[in-house]
């Protein structure tokens, strides 16, 4: 029996490396939700709930995920064995509707805390347990320019940290983007894999348009063209077009999942923890893809450490992800606020062989860049 002693939610706020350009945001910084949980033994938990660019690209923002996570979630927690991660994850489901990031966060606290407390990573908490010490790692290049981001991929390269290429479009004319996505095919060739996110911002007739176009440029993945609401949308372009579609917004864990294998409507799935409602719930996303013979890609809401090797914790287990991963948030980032940085190298991210998440919270740096004790002054008109 375990149970809740203390507990805190931070909002914290890191600039980026650059401009991160997407088709509804530009980040300057990332706003990340920490939650810390100590429960009667003194074992601590740490998780994290991010998500991009405010309430642009989801229905959560930092501050509601704090909120939900304060003010709704904690206080049934008080009345758990918290050391039930299931059971209380439960209880939490019957008393909060909805709200995927902030439970994905807490989640990953109590898994933390289960780890620590039974001697073993959250990999083997999960499904069937770890099935690889380390994971692809995707690179998105998203500066806006055409230039700079084949500068960004050759780098990229040379220093073996990637070879995966996600290219963030939609927000300029299909041509133009296309265009520029033929660039960086000719320019990388066959040493790189290059993708593209659409982040739903095309009409089907867009959508039809620009995925022709894109096969034919050598692009390998196209991922949520159209709105992830459109599933008989995605499933005509699935079934019609060359280049493989990737459902990203449209998967908010095992039921949506189940809706778009049913209807055909994607090739691949990206897995996201945070979009699933939670470790547990992303891997039931997984199997549901597998089962369903769609690929499996390793997704990102550009989560700091916490968050990104939570995620990795479970992709850990899949036996395929013919796709690899984009975990690369931290690298995102100017600063990461762990202890020890996530290891990086060869194009790969390596797990942590340690009990829980393997990581530690840099109490220093949250000191810095929480929003609350630390105000961070952002560039004016640059908002996220
Ligand atoms: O997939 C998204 O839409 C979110 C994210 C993942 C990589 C990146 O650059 O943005
Ligand atoms: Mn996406």
């Amino acid at each position: 029996m375990a149970t809740l002693d203390l507990s805190d939610t931070y909002i914290v706020d890191v600039p980026t490396i650059r401009p991160h350009v997407l088709a509804m945001a530009t980040m300057h910084y990332q706003s990340m939700v920490i939650v810390r949980l100590i429960d009667s033994d003194g074992v601590e938990g740490i998780g994290e709930g991010t998500t991009i660019g405010g309430l642009s690209y989801g229905e959560e923002s930092p501050e509601s995920i704090k909120s939900a996570i304060d003010t709704y979630i904690i206080p049934v927690l008080q009345t758990c064995d918290i050391a039930q991660v299931g059971a209380t994850m439960a209880k939490v489901a019957k008393c909060v509707r909805g709200n995927h990031f902030a439970k994905c966060a807490v989640e990953t606290a109590l898994l933390d805390m289960a780890g620590k407390r039974l001697g073993v990573p959250v990999s083997e908490l999960i499904g069937g347990g770890r099935r690889r010490e380390s994971l692809p790692i995707a690179w998105t290049l998203a500066s806006g320019d055409t230039a700079r981001d084949i500068a960004e991929g050759e780098e990229m390269l040379d220093r073996r940290r990637h070879r995966i290429f996600k290219l963030k479009i939609g927000k300029r004319e299909v041509r133009e983007d296309v265009a520029h996505v033929g660039a960086i095919c000719k320019a990388l060739g066959n040493r790189a894999s290059v993708r593209v996110d659409v982040n739903q911002n095309w009409s089907e007739a867009q959508a039809k348009l620009g995925m022709a176009m894109l096969h034919d440029v050598g692009c390998e993945l196209v991922e949520q063209p159209i709105a992830g609401d459109d599933i008989a949308a995605m499933a005509r372009l699935s079934q019609s077009q060359p280049v493989a579609l990737m459902a990203d917004e449209a998967l908010h864990g095992p039921r949506s999942a189940m809706r778009i294998a049913s209807a055909h409507a994607a090739g691949v799935f990206a897995l996201k923890i945070a979009q699933s409602g939670g470790l547990f719930a992303a891997a039931e996303v997984a199997a549901i893809g597998a089962a369903s013979g769609i690929g499996l890609y390793g997704g990102t809401m550009l989560e700091g450490g916490i968050g990104t090797i939570a995620s990795a914790h479970v992709f850990a287990t899949l036996p395929e992800l013919a796709w690899g991963t984009e975990l690369f948030g931290p690298l995102l980032q100017t600063e990461e606020i762990l202890t020890e940085p996530l290891a990086y190298g060869d194009f790969s991210l390596n797990l942590p062989k340690g009990p829980g998440l393997g990581v530690t919270l840099d109490l220093g740096k949250l000191a810095r860049f929480r929003r609350d004790a630390a105000p961070v002054l952002h560039p004016v008109g640059a908002g996220v």
